[in-house]
């Protein structure tokens, strides 16, 4: 990453969250750097899925506010704050299974208005232009996610990792500048799970912000720059995944008991 980057692409500031008497989040307040990889991690139950949904419009907070490139989100719909750049994944898979993968990719760009309604009314020669722009376009983001030779398949037929990187790809379809990704190596084996780590690394690397939200702790020590970690809905560390490793208050929480486990795997990728 960028090292000495300070420029906040995404700020949560002081938000909480309740539902009824109970209290998801509570005072969460941190930022997310131009061209970092952070991660938001925690104990079941710690927030983060409530929080991701507050960053991506899709719960509104009760109390505090979430700014992305300096606009607060306050009063934007999901789809406004896709289109402000920044995008994200569901922990489901969510593409169009009878669709091919191609296809899949295509409706992602044609969304982001890469055909207009005229152009797709009236094929003229600009739009037949604009038609190969747009399927050079999504073979070159099936090309990077490494789906290339599945084009032509239907993306339900395609297995569940595989699927996941069609979601991912629809992701990256908008051109955003920063995408959140919802536990995207959960149900990935071991090789798809290291193919993603170097997918998101070269993701970053071309200048797309990434925050995610991970159990798979290897994965997140490995890939993360930054990592805030909650419990109860409260924000108790934040720092680099050094610091959040050796953080007595972040091992009771979470590591804990798994603390052994997750050395023992680390040494066992090393
Ligand atoms: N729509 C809702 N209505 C009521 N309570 C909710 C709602 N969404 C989440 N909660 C509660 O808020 C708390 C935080 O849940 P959240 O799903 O954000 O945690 P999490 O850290 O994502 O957990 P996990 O790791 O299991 O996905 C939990 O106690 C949960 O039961």
């Amino acid at each position: 990453m960028s090292m000495g980057t300070t420029e906040a692409v995404l700020s949560v500031e002081h938000v909480s969250m309740r539902f009824g008497g109970l209290t998801a989040i509570a005072d969460l307040h941190f930022d997310v750097r131009a061209g970092e990889i952070l991660s938001l991690i925690g104990p079941n139950g710690a927030g983060k899925t409530t929080a991701f949904n507050i960053m991506t419009g899709f719960l509104k907070p009760t109390q505090g506010r979430v700014l992305f490139r300096g606009r607060d989100l306050a009063k934007l719909r999901p789809n406004d704050i896709a289109m402000l750049g920044l995008a994200r994944t569901f922990q489901r898979t969510s593409v169009f299974a009878e669709d091919s993968v191609l296809d899949n990719v295509l409706i992602g760009l044609n969304r982001h208005g890469e055909a207009s309604l005229l152009d797709r009314l009236l094929p003229t020669p600009g739009a037949r232009r604009r038609d190969r722009a747009t399927l050079a376009r999504a073979e070159a983001i099936l090309d990077l996610v490494g789906l290339s030779g599945r084009a032509q398949e239907k993306a339900g037929s395609l297995s569940y990792g595989e699927q996941r990187l069609v979601g991912f790809a629809l992701a990256l379809a908008i051109e955003p500048s920063m995408l959140l990704l919802d536990e995207p190596v959960s149900g990935m084996n071991a090789s798809e799970t290291q193919a993603f780590v170097r997918l998101i690394r070269t993701v970053r690397d071309s200048g797309i912000t990434i925050l995610l939200v991970e159990h798979d702790m290897p994965m997140v020590m490995e890939v993360s720059d930054r990592i805030v970690c909650l419990s109860y809905g409260r924000l108790i560390a934040e720092g680099t995944p050094d610091e959040i490793r050796r953080d007595p208050k972040v091992i009771e929480a979470y590591l804990g008991k798994s603390a052994a486990k997750l050395e023992r795997r680390e040494a066992a990728h090393a």
